[in-house]
């Protein structure tokens, strides 16, 4: 039994209908910018709010590790000159702007979150820290957490990796753009296969970038499983939980 499960102030837990207990949810940056190319898809917002709200009516714990790819990447700064670091600073902001806009969609979808950041800026959210997450998912709200890890030369998967080990996730679900783990990055070469399954030793060995192998390792040292899946699919988070759909699973 996990720590908040044993917390007499816990609500009685909805009747879980997923395997799983407790999940961090990786969502790309890119994925809430819809056809736009930039920035935030009010509509796209919206049913990934509710994706994520129906997720947790599973009965199931949601942490969401959110992106910032739509808006800025610490890496496209450094190719025009910014120093890496001071990029990266950017990106993580980037993330806090979606932080905010998400947990406000989820709220508006009749669930309650709480946005928390690894980069602490307390007039605008929560600074994240294990006992203030553990807190609020016990009590039944969705956890946004931006910022990634707070450190510059990290990317939000390893966030998601470290977030899924930190607060004792049984799974990572990596939301994004394509239907699961492939030979080779399906966007650019159409000949590339898709797993099934696969194992983190596999993924790291054959470098499959789908995920860094920052994140590909922590995951692999804690012996959390990860669900690789399209998040353009409506209701694909709640059916990945149930075990539906299309994804591709990495475990040990
Ligand atoms: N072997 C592979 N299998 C599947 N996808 C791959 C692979 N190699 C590279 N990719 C690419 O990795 C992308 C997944 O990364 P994603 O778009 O989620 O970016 P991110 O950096 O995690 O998020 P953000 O959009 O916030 O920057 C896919 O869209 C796909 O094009
Ligand atoms: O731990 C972290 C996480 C992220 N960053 C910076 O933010 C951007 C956006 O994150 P994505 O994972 O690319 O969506 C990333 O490119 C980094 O610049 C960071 O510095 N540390």
């Amino acid at each position: 039994m996990n720590e908040i499960a044993q917390s007499s102030s816990a609500p009685a837990p909805l009747a879980r209908t997923s395997p799983w207990r407790r999940v961090v949810v990786k969502l790309s940056g890119e994925a809430l910018m819809g056809q736009g190319g930039f920035g935030l898809d009010m509509p796209t917002l919206t049913r990934i709010a509710a994706d994520l709200s129906s997720a947790a009516q599973l009965g199931v714990e949601v942490a969401v590790v959110v992106g910032g790819g739509n808006f800025f990447r610490g890496i496209a700064g450094a190719d025009k000159g910014i120093e890496r670091a001071r990029a990266d600073s950017i990106g993580m902001l980037a993330t806090v702007m979606n932080a905010l806009a998400l947990e406000y969609a989820i709220e508006k979808a009749g669930k309650s979150a709480r946005a928390l950041s690894a980069v602490p800026m307390p007039s605008l959210c929560e600074p994240f820290s294990r006992q203030a997450a553990l807190h609020h998912l016990g009590k039944g709200r969705i956890v946004v957490l931006a910022g990634g890890t707070g450190n510059p030369f990290f990317t939000t998967d390893t966030g998601a990796a470290l977030r899924g080990a930190e607060l004792s996730c049984d799974l990572i679900m990596k939301a994004t753009q394509v239907d699961g783990v492939y030979s080779d990055d399906p966007k650019r070469n159409p000949a590339a296969t898709r797993y099934e399954t696969l194992t983190h030793d596999e993924a790291i060995a054959k470098n499959l970038a789908v995920m860094d192998t920052a994140a590909f390792a922590l995951a692999r040292e804690n012996r959390i499983p990860i669900i690789v899946f399209s998040i353009r699919e409506p209701g694909a988070i709640s059916a990945a939980l149930q075990g539906q759909g299309r994804f591709s699973l990495v475990s040990p």
